[in-house]
């Protein structure tokens, strides 16, 4: 059907007569990126778009970043571009990411390749096995962090919720355990996103240099990974064959046939949606749960009901009850992904002279499919700005809804989405049931990427009743 309507759009506009969305390119070379990029780090970072919005509508015209661009906070409009294929749209990133990443990166590529490493990682990410597993490591992780935190000195949520998720991400992805490696693997990938958005010159002393240093030792562990698992492996038609991580599922599942190069590659590419992602969700719901004491209090009373029961019963969790028997918590979660908008927009770029709701978009343009805009629009969500989880009771935050797409849509759907919400209700659920907390002063960043200035610092008292 999408293609069919892609199809029809691009045929239509040889002979209509739409025309390119209101708006202004600004200054020569630099187009409005300054605006845009000041706007960012602000408290309000809307007010780019707030701006052009009352004066030219929810698509406009702009020039940020390089490039002509169409700029869209109209859901629909952002629908059709994200279901689009290479046909019409190509993903665009910033020349030191596309550098970085490297040419078959899974966020790069197109077609049958990225349909097909898209699927094999998505249903192994969605899979019970995979979350069982996560759901018993996270456990351990979660309780060795809490373990060492004090009563006299604030935890900073943001650091500890990022080294638990790279413990789960690194497990997952290439089946490392916690250890001297891993710590390796996380000061090289700290290094390696150092430079993704860095001057594209890649000279001894740069930091593009030095980040595609630290991804040429990352991919060196992996490729030593791989070739102890094709060493452990006589035949891979094996049956009983369960994969335990996602370099198992791209060696021996599907038809076998990616080059071990590909794979090494993409593991350290995979990490990058992955990295910051879950721990910024987890922090900004511990924020936005610290400001909302109703929503604290219904949250804890809904985890401390659960665990009791659990206790009593002598059942440990398993994954499906932090999602089906928690609906509070997810709630929770699905209102911090719209309020906090970890990702603020994907940018993609036209492949073909288009036309998209009576718009014409040029070959060449960008389009950047604003969703913060959309989430916090008072057409569709009341008080917009309120932390109001409340909204989401008999509502499904289903990713067919083009007004909630924390997560992309279309064929780049992310394939993490339920991984993300588990790890974030783990880690709620274990921080409500072990602790009474109070939140610190902290502020919120929005740009570059979404983050508190202090880290989250929280004061914590250990709960001594059940
Ligand atoms: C709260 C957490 C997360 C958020 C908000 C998030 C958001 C997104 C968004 C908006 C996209 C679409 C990008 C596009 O269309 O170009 C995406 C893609 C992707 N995400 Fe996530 N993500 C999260 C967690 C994860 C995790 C845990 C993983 C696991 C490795 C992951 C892996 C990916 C991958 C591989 C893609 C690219 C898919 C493709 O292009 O085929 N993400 N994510």
């Amino acid at each position: 059907l999408h293609v069919a309507r892609n199809h029809l759009a691009r045929k239509r506009l040889k002979s209509s007569s739409a025309s390119l969305p209101q708006g202004t390119f600004g200054w020569p070379f630099i187009g409005e990126t300054i605006e845009f990029i000041s706007c960012a780090y602000t408290d309000n970072p809307e007010s780019f778009m707030e701006k052009r919005r009352a004066l030219y509508g929810k698509v406009f015209k702009s020039h940020i970043f390089g490039s002509p661009t169409i700029v869209s906070t109209d859901p629909e409009f952002n629908k059709f571009v994200l279901q689009s294929d290479a046909r019409s749209f190509v993903p665009s990133y910033p020349k030191s990411l596309t550098e970085l990443m490297g040419s078959s990166s899974i966020l790069v590529i197109n077609g049958s390749l990225q349909k097909k490493i898209h699927g094999l990682i998505a249903s192994f990410l969605k899979s019970p096995d995979l979350k069982s597993q996560v759901t018993n490591d996270m456990h351990n992780y979660v309780q060795t962090s809490m373990a060492a935190w004090t009563e006299h000195v604030p935890v900073l949520i943001q650091d500890q919720a990022k080294k638990v998720a790279f413990q789960v991400l690194a497990k997952a992805l290439i089946g490392l355990d916690p250890g001297d490696e891993m710590e390796l693997l996380r000061r090289d990938f700290q290094e390696f996103i150092h430079g993704l958005i860095s001057l594209p010159v890649k000279i001894p002393g740069c930091q593009l240099y030095r980040s595609l240093q630290a991804k040429r030792r990352m991919v060196k562990l992996v490729k030593k990974i791989i070739s102890c698992k094709r060493n452990g492996r006589s035949t891979s038609s094996d049956k009983e064959f369960v994969p335990q991580d996602v370099v198992d599922v791209l060696l021996f599942s599907g038809d076998g046939q990616l080059p071990d190069n590909l794979i090494s590659d993409n593991m350290i590419d995979l990490m990058i949606p992955g990295e910051d992602s879950v721990p910024t969700l987890m922090t900004l719901a511990v924020k936005y749960l610290s400001e909302c004491p109703r929503a604290l209090q219904e949250l804890t009373e809904e985890n401390l009901r659960l665990k009791n029961e659990k206790d009593q019963r002598g059942e440990p969790f398993c994954y499906s009850d932090y999602i089906a028997s928690l609906p509070f918590t997810q709630m929770v979660i699905t209102e911090s992904l719209r309020v906090g908008n970890i990702i603020s927009g994907v940018m993609r770029k036209a492949t073909t002279d288009l036309e998209i709701k009576g718009f014409s978009i040029p070959k060449g343009y960008c389009v950047f499919t604003y969703i913060r805009s959309v989430h916090l629009d008072k057409e569709h969500y009341e008080s917009p700005y309120t932390f109001n989880p409340w909204r989401w009771l008999d509502k499904s935050p289903s990713s067919s809804s083009s007004h909630f797409t924390p997560f992309g849509g279309g064929q780049r759907l992310c394939p993490g989405i339920d991984l993300a919400r588990l790890e974030a209700s783990i880690f709620l659920h274990q921080l409500v049931t072990k602790f009474r907390w109070e939140a610190e002063e902290d502020s919120l960043i929005n740009f570059p990427t979404v983050r508190m200035k202090k880290g989250m610092p929280i004061r914590i008292k250990r709960r001594s009743d059940p």
